[in-house]
C-alpha cells in the first residue's frame, strides 16, 4: 500500500518514523495551504497550522495528528463532521515546559535575593497535564500551591480546588490553561484589563499556554504603570507578529519553546506515529526512546561544599537557561518590523538541542539530605 504524508517540515524524525508508511511531503507549517494537502491520505500538523474546512475541503485526508498538546489550531468539530480520523499528543511536552517553569522560577528566586525558593507560594491555573505535574513536583520540594481549574473543580468536589481570585494573589502565578474562545469555562483574554490591574509588584505572572489567554495590549498597559508585575512569556498574541513593545517590558521573553526539549518532541512525533499505525492496523514498532542521542552533558558532580538551592540552580542551569532564548528573542526584536515574524519562526525550526534534567546523572559526595531530594524531585538521575 502506498500513500502520501503531507506533514510540517519542522516534525522531528518523519522519515524514521513514517518512512515505511509511504511517500512524505514536506511543507512548511505556517505556509500550507490547500493545494499542499489535496492529494494526501494524511496530514500532519503542528501548532502553527489552521485545520479548518479551507485547507481541507475537496482533500483526500482520512486522518490529521497535530504532534502538539494544544488543539486550538484544530477545527475538531468539522473533522467529526467529516468522518476525518483525527489525533493530538496529549502530555507530550508536558514535562519541558514544567522544566521552563521551574527554571524561571529559580532565576527569579535569584533576581529577589530570596533564599529559600520553596517560600514562594504558586497560582496554577489550569490542573491538567502541565499544570498537574507541576504541581506535583513543586509540592515535593516544599512549595505552597494553590490549583485552579473550573472544569475540574465541577467535577472532583474532593479536590481542594482554588478560584482564580485566590490562585492569582500568590506570588507567583503559572497559566496552563487550553485557548478556549467560547464554552463554560472559556480563557480567552482570561487575564484581561481588571485582572492584571489587580497583580502586585512583588508577583512573577508566568505564561506558557496560549498568548490570547492573556490580553496582550492590557498587559503592555499595566507594565508601563507603578507597581506592576514581574512578567515571563513564552506565549503570544497573534505569533508570529509579536509586540516588539511588550517584549521590551517583560522581564522573561521567549519564542514559543517552552515545551522544545528534544524528548518532549520527539514523543510528539511518536505519539502522532502510534495513532497513525492504530488508524492503518499496522504494529506498533518504533519508540521515540530509542532515536534520543547521547546527550552533550551527561554528568554532573556536587561535594559536600554544595549550598542547596545555590546547587540545584547551577545544575538546572547547565540543563536549560531561560535567558538564553531571552537574548535571541531580544535581538530579533530588533530587526525591521517587515523580518521579524520570519526571524521569530527561525528562532523556534532552528532551535538548539535541550534535553531535560533526566537526561543528567548527579553525582553527591557528602551533600545534604535536603539537596538529594530536591535533585530527585526536579528529576535528574541520582549516579549512587
Ligand atoms: N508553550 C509551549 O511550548 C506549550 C504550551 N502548551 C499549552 O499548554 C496548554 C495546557 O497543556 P496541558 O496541561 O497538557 O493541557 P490539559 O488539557 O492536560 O490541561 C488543561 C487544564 O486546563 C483546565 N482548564 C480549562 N479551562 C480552564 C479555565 N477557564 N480556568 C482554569 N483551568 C481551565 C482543564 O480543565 C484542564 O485540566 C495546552 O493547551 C497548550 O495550549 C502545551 C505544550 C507546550
Ligand atoms: O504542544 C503544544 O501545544 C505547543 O505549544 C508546542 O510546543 C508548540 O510547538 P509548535 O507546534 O508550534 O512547534
Amino acid at each position: 500500500m502506498s500513500m502520501l504524508i503531507v506533514a510540517d517540515e519542522n516534525i522531528p524524525l518523519l522519515d524514521s518514523f513514517f518512512g515505511d508508511f509511504g511517500e512524505i511531503r514536506r511543507v512548511s507549517g505556517r505556509l500550507m495551504k490547500a493545494e499542499d494537502v489535496a492529494d494526501a491520505d494524511v496530514l500532519l500538523v503542528r501548532s502553527v497550522t489552521r485545520v479548518t474546512p479551507s485547507l481541507l475541503q475537496g482533500s483526500r485526508v482520512k486522518f490529521v495528528g497535530t504532534a502538539t498538546i494544544g488543539t486550538d489550531h484544530i477545527d475538531q468539530a468539522w473533522l467529526e463532521e467529516n468522518g476525518i480520523a483525527f489525533c493530538a499528543a496529549p502530555g507530550c511536552n508536558a514535562n519541558s515546559v514544567v522544566e521552563y517553569v521551574l527554571s524561571v522560577l529559580a532565576l527569579y528566586a535569584e533576581r529577589r535575593g530570596i533564599e529559600d525558593w520553596s517560600e514562594l507560594s504558586v497560582g496554577i491555573v489550569g490542573v491538567g497535564n502541565v499544570g498537574g505535574e507541576l504541581a506535583r513536583k513543586l509540592d515535593r520540594l516544599g512549595f505552597t500551591v494553590k490549583l485552579c481549574d473550573p472544569p475540574r473543580a465541577e467535577v472532583e468536589p474532593e479536590v481542594d480546588f482554588a478560584t482564580l481570585d485566590e490562585a492569582l494573589d500568590c506570588d507567583v502565578v503559572t497559566l496552563h490553561t487550553p485557548l478556549e474562545i467560547g464554552g463554560a469555562h472559556p480563557t480567552y483574554h482570561l487575564l484581561g484589563a481588571d485582572r492584571l490591574q489587580a497583580l502586585r509588584g512583588d508577583q512573577l505572572l508566568i505564561n506558557t499556554s496560549r498568548g490570547e489567554v492573556v490580553d496582550n495590549q492590557a498587559l503592555l498597559n499595566r507594565l508601563g504603570q507603578p507597581e506592576a508585575p514581574v512578567v515571563a512569556l513564552d506565549v503570544w498574541e497573534q505569533e508570529p507578529v509579536i509586540m516588539p513593545e511588550l517584549v521590551n517590558k517583560v522581564w522573561l521573553a521567549t519564542p514559543h519553546i517552552a515545551g522544545y526539549s528534544l524528548e518532549g518532541k520527539l514523543q510528539g512525533t511518536e505519539i502522532i506515529y502510534q495513532a497513525v499505525c492504530r488508524f492503518l492496523g499496522f504494529p506498533v514498532r518504533k519508540q521515540a526512546g530509542q532515536f534520543l542521542p547521547e546527550p552533550a552533558l551527561s554528568k554532573l558532580s556536587f561535594t559536600s561544599s554544595a549550598e542547596d538551592d545555590a546547587a540545584a540552580f547551577t545544575a538546572m542551569r547547565c540543563c536549560y537557561d531561560p535567558r538564553r532564548d531571552d537574548a535571541n528573542l531580544r535581538l530579533v526584536m530588533g530587526l525591521d518590523a517587515s523580518e521579524r515574524g520570519a526571524a521569530f519562526d527561525r528562532l523556534r525550526k532552528d532551535y538548539p538541542v535541550r534535553r531535560e534534567f533526566s537526561s543528567v546523572k548527579v553525582q553527591l559526595k557528602g551533600t545534604s539530605k535536603i539537596l538529594r531530594d530536591t535533585f530527585k524531585d526536579l528529576g535528574f538521575k541520582l549516579k549512587i
